[in-house]
């Protein structure tokens, strides 16, 4: 696919009025920069649109003709898309709204996640038509093309994205559909997304892993050996798998950051105790209340953030008697605040999502 990408950052932070709203700059192969300064259905308003001259001697800005707004344009072959992060881990997000099928294929998502032949992300998010009563429905593909249940990261980015897109007419919250069944963001005042990720599935042939289960079902502390090194894991999905350890036979309390990920990481994520692959938390407790992780994710390799892995990491460090149920879960990307409430039985994540930039690109 040749990529002719265009990229657009935001001047403010987007308001919940219309991603449209948002001014975008249109990088382009010449040495010039045009800035659409878009407004809502600006096909029929003449908004204007500033080109910019990148010269020796700095920017110059001279008035055009305006241009369609951003994500409204639909001219065939082009993916309109915003760029956001949860802590690093990063996605192409697409405005899906009008279909229930993806807009672009799994084998099109590999090309747009790859980071020097395409946009680059570790996958993209649909925004979807709700199903069965929920507001909207959540579909991601993971950079190598695989479609997961669910993404923790992901749908703080999504909630974010849905805000700019609609007017919630003042709610801060609402339903999604996902493959891990009912999922509820809530956007809080300070910018930071809380999320209620259902409840940890814990019987071993949901997970699912072949690993032997423990009387009542979960597999809790057993031995996997991995690479001829038995390791200690406890298994959790939160719609899709995870498989959590905080030690081996021969280290006990692992320094995370001395973790050859890309060496380990894929002997798991593809052992034959878990048919549905893993992601793989690697876990160092601080204390009963600060858990640090590195991961290798599922379909996506080393990401500098799990939602769904610090949620099944905060549930196996208290299957193992390691923490409590409130924890702050340090990833490369920066911290997760979880919480597994004993009286719903549900995982709380509580984050941060962030538009990286704007941008279009041609789809063959
Ligand atoms: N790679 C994961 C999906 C994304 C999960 C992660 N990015 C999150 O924030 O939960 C899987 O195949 O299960």
């Amino acid at each position: 696919m040749a990529m002719a990408a265009s990229i657009s950052l935001p001047r403010t932070s987007p308001s919940p009025r219309s991603l449209a709203s948002i001014p975008s700059f249109r990088s382009s192969f010449c040495s010039t920069l045009q800035l659409d300064s878009i407004g809502k259905n600006s096909a029929r308003r003449r908004s204007p649109r500033l080109s910019v001259s990148v010269t020796s001697a700095g920017l110059h800005f001279t008035e055009k003709a305006s241009s369609l707004s951003f994500l409204e344009r639909r001219e065939s072959g082009f993916l309109h898309f915003v760029k956001y992060h949860g802590l690093g881990n990063d996605f192409i997000l697409v405005d899906n709204r009008d279909s229930s099928e993806p807009r672009i294929t799994p084998e099109q998502a590999v090309k747009l996640c790859d980071r020097n032949f395409g946009i680059g992300a570790d996958g993209v998010i649909f925004a979807m038509p709700g199903v069965n009563g929920t507001d909207y429905t959540m579909r991601i593909f993971n950079s190598d093309g695989s479609e997961p249940e669910m993404c923790g990261n992901g749908v703080r980015c999504f909630a974010r994205f849905i805000a700019e897109l609609e007017n919630l007419q003042g709610r801060h919250s609402f339903t999604v559909h996902t493959g891990a069944g009912l999922i509820i963001p809530e956007l809080q005042d300070d910018g930071q997304v809380k999320v209620d990720m259902g409840e940890p599935i814990l019987k071993a042939s949901d997970v699912p892993t072949r690993l032997a289960p423990n009387a009542d079902e979960s597999v809790v502390k057993s031995d996997i050996e991995v690479d001829g090194v038995t390791w200690s894991v406890t298994c959790v999905s939160m719609g899709n798998p995870h498989c959590v350890t905080f030690g081996n036979k021969i280290d006990q309390n692992l320094q995370v950051d001395e973790i050859n990920l890309a060496a380990i990481g894929p002997k798991f994520e593809h052992h034959e105790m878990f048919p549905a692959r893993t992601n793989t938390e690697f876990v160092q407790v601080f204390s009963k209340s600060h858990l640090k992780m590195r991961v290798w994710e599922r379909g996506a390799g080393a990401t500098l953030a799990c939602g769904t892995g610090a949620c099944a990491v905060v549930v196996a460090a208290v299957l193992e008697g390691r923490a409590g149920r409130n924890c702050t879960v340090d990833l490369p990307g920066g911290p997760l605040q979880i919480g597994w409430n004993e009286q719903n039985n549900h995982v709380y994540m509580t984050g941060p999502a962030e538009v990286a930039f704007y941008g279009s690109v041609p789809l063959q």
